[in-house]
């Protein structure tokens, strides 16, 4: 049995739909679960309604139009859907009449994507003949806490899952029981309520099912050729790594790279079941493996990401000078304000620390941390990190600040240690790109001088 998951850009319209059909037929007698995101920038479209919404203005035209002729394309009957647009709509209409949306109707809200795509693809299947049925994973026992549009699942979830879906994941192809099509990025809590894990999330429920059934492997596919060594955004030159382990992945999607979800790796970790990560786009295409570390051997450099919009702030210790204690009181002061910390660099005195812009009240923090410390909060600031073998780091670093020192950047701090697999410099958000190219090009090489390693490891 294997999990396929398929992102928001391989079902966005009916012709992709058509497409990743095509694939899950391919993988049929491998006993698929499929788990589907919302169709392409559907979730992002949910959200702008509910802003329009607060506005007086309900807006899922749009919406509407997308699903129900990718339906009328598909040859499935609007029926299918038709309940949850006229849910959709009256959701909409509460909201602009309330003017206001709490983080839990904004996860009741944004549901409708992911539940939408699979009763398409559902119907879809049936009409080629292959036995599907969507399911919303609530069905299947995906139960969350009430942390709305970043919920933590509950355990519960895995015995619930293998109590569900066993009896598919054990059966033969021509029994008759129905291929699961089920939504990622949603889950209900204790009290019914709708929640969300967080946005990339659908990664997370294909891992989980995985990791719980102990599936074959677990397919994430994308639009690109797998992981690469940077967001082809920034470098297009970027290659796919053909092999990663669970922690790399990890703290790469951590640090900012968007191809998967931050903590979608930690059940394939627990159970150390293969992930591959595919382009529905380029089936061909090899992908990336993701392993334990044991399967692999280390590389001087994997990849490199970054994360913008980062807030750097350094605080000297005024009346605690060499006392003990200094730095419990500064993240005792964090954590009273809710403030998460990424990435930390100390001296006995002082400390300097960055946190999400977005995610921060800075004057609370400031008043708590003024009464023994000054502080300086310096924002749009960027985390670029190397996703790297760290026993090598001399070697690395030397390569990377000959690097950035052609390019005239100054790191303002640098992390290293904390983790085995990364090594993070901080920088102006607007040099990160300068950076991200000056390091992979340093590192990977440019199509006309060959860099230092290739993604393999292999010296250049
Ligand atoms: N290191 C990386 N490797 C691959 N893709 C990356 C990386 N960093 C950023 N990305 C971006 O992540 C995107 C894929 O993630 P996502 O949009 O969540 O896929 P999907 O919606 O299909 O699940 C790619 O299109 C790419 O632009
Ligand atoms: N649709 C949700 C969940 C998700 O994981 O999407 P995608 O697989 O397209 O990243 C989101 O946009 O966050």
């Amino acid at each position: 049995m294997i999990v396929m998951k398929f992102g928001g850009s391989s079902v966005a319209n009916a012709e992709r739909i058509r497409h990743v059909a095509g694939i899950i037929r391919s993988f049929e007698n491998r006993r698929p679960i499929v788990v589907l995101s919302a169709m392409g920038d559907t979730t992002d479209d949910l959200l702008a309604a509910a802003d329009d919404a607060l506005n007086g203005k309900v807006s899922v035209d749009a919406i509407e139009k997308l699903h129900k002729t990718t339906a009328a394309e598909l040859g499935i009957p609007v029926s299918e859907i038709d309940f949850l647009l006229a849910e959709l709509r009256t959701l909409l209409t509460g909201i602009s009449m309330l003017r206001e949306v709490t983080p839990r109707s904004r996860d009741y809200l944004v549901s409708f994507g992911e539940r939408l795509s699979v009763r398409l693809m559902a119907s879809y299947l049936n009409t080629l003949n292959v036995r599907a049925e969507f399911k919303d994973a609530w069905d299947i026992g995906f139960i969350s806490d009430s942390q709305y549009t970043g919920a933590d699942l509950l355990p519960e979830t895995w015995e619930n899952i293998r109590k569900n879906l066993t009896p598919y994941a054990e059966g033969k192809k021509g029994d008759g029981m129905p291929m699961p099509i089920v939504t990622g990025f949603i889950a209900k809590d204790a009290k019914g309520f709708i929640t969300t894990l967080g946005r990339g999330g659908s990664d997370l429920t294909a891992t989980l099912i995985g990791a719980a059934l102990m599936a074959e492997e677990v397919q994430t596919w994308k639009d690109v050729d797998g992981i690469l060594t940077t967001d082809p955004r920034i470098v297009k030159e970027a290659r796919t790594v053909p092999v990663a382990t669970y922690d790399e992945v990890a703290e790469l999607a951590y640090f900012g790279a968007q191809v998967l979800h931050p903590r979608s790796m930690q059940p394939c970790l627990q159970t150390g079941t293969p992930v591959r990560v595919k382009n529905s786009y380029n089936i061909e295409a090899p992908g990336s493996i993701i392993v334990t570390s044991h399967e692999t051997k280390p590389v001087p450099v994997r990849a490199i990401t970054s994360k913008k919009n980062v807030t750097l702030i350094d605080i000297v210790s005024t009346r605690m000078l060499g006392q003990y204690g200094f730095l419990a009181k500064v993240f005792e002061s964090f954590a009273s304000h809710s403030i998460s910390v990424d990435v930390v660099a100390t001296s006995e005195v002082s400390v300097s620390l960055t946190v999400d812009s977005s995610k921060a009240n800075f004057s609370g923090l400031r008043h708590d941390l003024e009464k023994y410390a000054s502080i300086d909060i310096r924002k749009s600031k960027a985390i670029v990190t190397v996703i790297c073998d760290v026993k090598r780091s001399s070697e690395i670093l030397s390569a990377t600040f000959d690097a950035l020192n052609q390019e005239g950047i100054n790191v303002q701090m640098i992390s290293q240690g904390a983790s085995k697999v990364n090594i993070s410099f901080i920088c102006d958000s607007d040099e990160a790109d300068i950076v991200v190219k000056a390091l992979h090009a340093r590192y990977f090489g440019t199509p006309d001088k060959p860099g230092l390693w290739t993604p393999e490891g292999a010296d250049q």
